[in-house]
Parts: C-alpha cells; sequence; structure tokens
C-alpha cells in the first residue's frame, strides 16, 4: 500500500549538507500498521512526511496503492493526496474555527456539497466520540480530545492511509491508551493503513504488526510483531522486545507494558 524505493532526502544547511534519510526501500502491507521508531534525528519524521510528499524526496519513488507520487502534476498530487489523511504531536487544528469546521475544512477542499459536509462531519465526530463537542473550539478541549478531532479530520476522505507523526507524544499514558484505541478501531473497521512515527517504545509495541528501526537516515531493522522474538539485532529493537513497563510505569504506577 505504501511503497519508498530509494528515497533519501538531503538537506543543505549553511555550508553543510545533512542526509536525513540515506537511500532507502520500505513496503507496508495494505492494512498493516508500521512502526518507526529511532533516536532523536534518525529520520524518521522525515520518511514519514516523504510518503505523502509533505517533503519532497531528493532522489527515489513513491508509490501509495500503486501510484506513483513522485511522479504526478501538483494537481493530481493534491487529488491523491485526498487517500492520505496525516495527524501530527501538536494536533495542527484551526483554534478559530470549531471542531465541526476544522473536519468540514478537509471536506470543501474536496469540493464536497454542504449537505454531504454535514453528514459526513457528524459521522467523523462520532467516530472519535465526540459528537458532542461540534460546536466548540479546539481551546475549549483537552489535548487527547483535540487529537481526536485531528483524527476526525483526518478521516473524513475515507483515506487508505493514515501518516502519524509522535501521535501520542504530549498526551498522558491514559490518554495515549485511548488515542491508540481509535488508531486500532480505525485500522480495523475501516481497513486504513498506519503508519506512525514514535519515540515510544510502548506505543510501538502496542499498535504495530511492524516496526522499522531507523539509525542515521537508515532503516537498520525491520521487526515482525507477530512472530514469536528472536533476539533483534539492533540496541533498539532488543529494547522493544526486553522492555517491560519501561516508561509509563514511572509515571503511571497502574499501567504497565502487560497492560496493553
Ligand atoms: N528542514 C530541514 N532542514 C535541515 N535539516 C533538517 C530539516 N528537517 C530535518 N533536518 C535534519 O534531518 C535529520 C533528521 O530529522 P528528522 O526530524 O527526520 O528526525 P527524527 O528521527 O524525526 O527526529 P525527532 O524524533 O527528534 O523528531 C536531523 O539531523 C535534522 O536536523
Amino acid at each position: 500500500m505504501i511503497t519508498f524505493k530509494e528515497v533519501s532526502k538531503r538537506y543543505k544547511t549553511g555550508r553543510q549538507w545533512v542526509d536525513a534519510v540515506k537511500p532507502t526501500s520500505l513496503h507496508i502491507e495494505k492494512g498493516h500498521i508500521q512502526g518507526i521508531i529511532g533516536f532523536s534525528g534518525a529520520g524518521k519524521s522525515t520518511l514519514l512526511r516523504m510518503a505523502n510528499l509533505l517533503e519532497q524526496p531528493t532522489a527515489g519513488e513513491v508509490y501509495i496503492d500503486g501510484q506513483e507520487l513522485t511522479g504526478l502534476s501538483t494537481g493530481e498530487l493534491r487529488e491523491a493526496r485526498r487517500s492520505i489523511g496525516m495527524i501530527f504531536q501538536h494536533y495542527n487544528l484551526l483554534s478559530n474555527e470549531t471542531c465541526a469546521a476544522n473536519v468540514e475544512f478537509v471536506l470543501k477542499a474536496a469540493k464536497l456539497p454542504s449537505r454531504e459536509r454535514k453528514k459526513r462531519v457528524e459521522e467523523c465526530l462520532e467516530i472519535v466520540g465526540l459528537a458532542e463537542k461540534a460546536r466548540q473550539y479546539p481551546a475549549q478541549l483537552s489535548g487527547g480530545q483535540k487529537q481526536r478531532v485531528a483524527i476526525a479530520r483526518a478521516l473524513a476522505n475515507n483515506p487508505k492511509v493514515l501518516l502519524c507523526d509522535e501521535p501520542t507524544s504530549a498526551l498522558d499514558p491514559v490518554t495515549t491508551l485511548s488515542i491508540l484505541e481509535f488508531l486500532e478501531k480505525i485500522n480495523r473497521e475501516f481497513q486504513v493503513t498506519i503508519m506512525l512515527v514514535t519515540h515510544e517504545i510502548q506505543v510501538a509495541k502496542r499498535l504495530c504488526s511492524r516496526v522499522a528501526v531507523m539509525e542515521n537516515g537508515a532503516i537498520t531493522e525491520q521487526l515482525d510483531m507477530s512472530l514469536p522474538a528472536v533476539k533483534p539485532a539492533t540496541p533498539l529493537g532488543q529494547f522493544l522486545f526486553d522492555t517491560e513497563g519501561e516508561g509509563f510505569r514511572g509515571s503511571h504506577p497502574g499501567l504497565k507494558i502487560g497492560d496493553y
């Protein structure tokens, strides 16, 4: 469903070049939840943002459902992006618009008639359990509720793919769990393929069917979470299998990895 073929991204900062992503290939099957983990600066967000060409690759090809995005005109790309939802760590909601208007915004861009827009906004807010907050503004919501509005907005155009950039990093463990449950539900009920960047091992462990470990702009390991654990080769991969409740246990004594 999502294919990166030898994609790379090189930035120039001042006189220096940064290879944020070295030539990388990755295939994510339809219906899978692919995690990308790694330390800060490993290139995770850059790789994710190349999936919908928010970042234009320096080289290589990106395919979504067989369509090469890197070969499209601006208009064609705008159209193709409707089938790719995205959510961010800091929600990226329009603060001066209501929750309903935030969701409706993307439907207006897709030129959906008014009556259908209203119906779809209601449906999407219903899916994330926020129908009663439709007329409220983002500032009146908790972090978890804001992220749920962002999920509703990402779902509005019935995407095939959902890109998630650190979607729970600003949230407490209990709220994190509820957001993960929504993402799981969306994957299961609507067969949306999810690519998720996180530095939270527990999140990857809880949600993902496969996890790629990134280091210095390259994927160093791809782990299949459904298989019995063969000792992963990288320290981060080992951490993924070995960790027992690190992180959340300290901040929320009632929750540990086994609860996920
Ligand atoms: N617009 C940019 N211009 C220059 N360098 C950039 C730009 N965006 C990212 N980089 C550099 O590319 C590398 C990878 O960044 P990226 O944000 O993809 O890493 P990351 O793994 O997502 O990190 P984090 O977990 O901290 O978000 C870093 O060295 C970063 O400084």
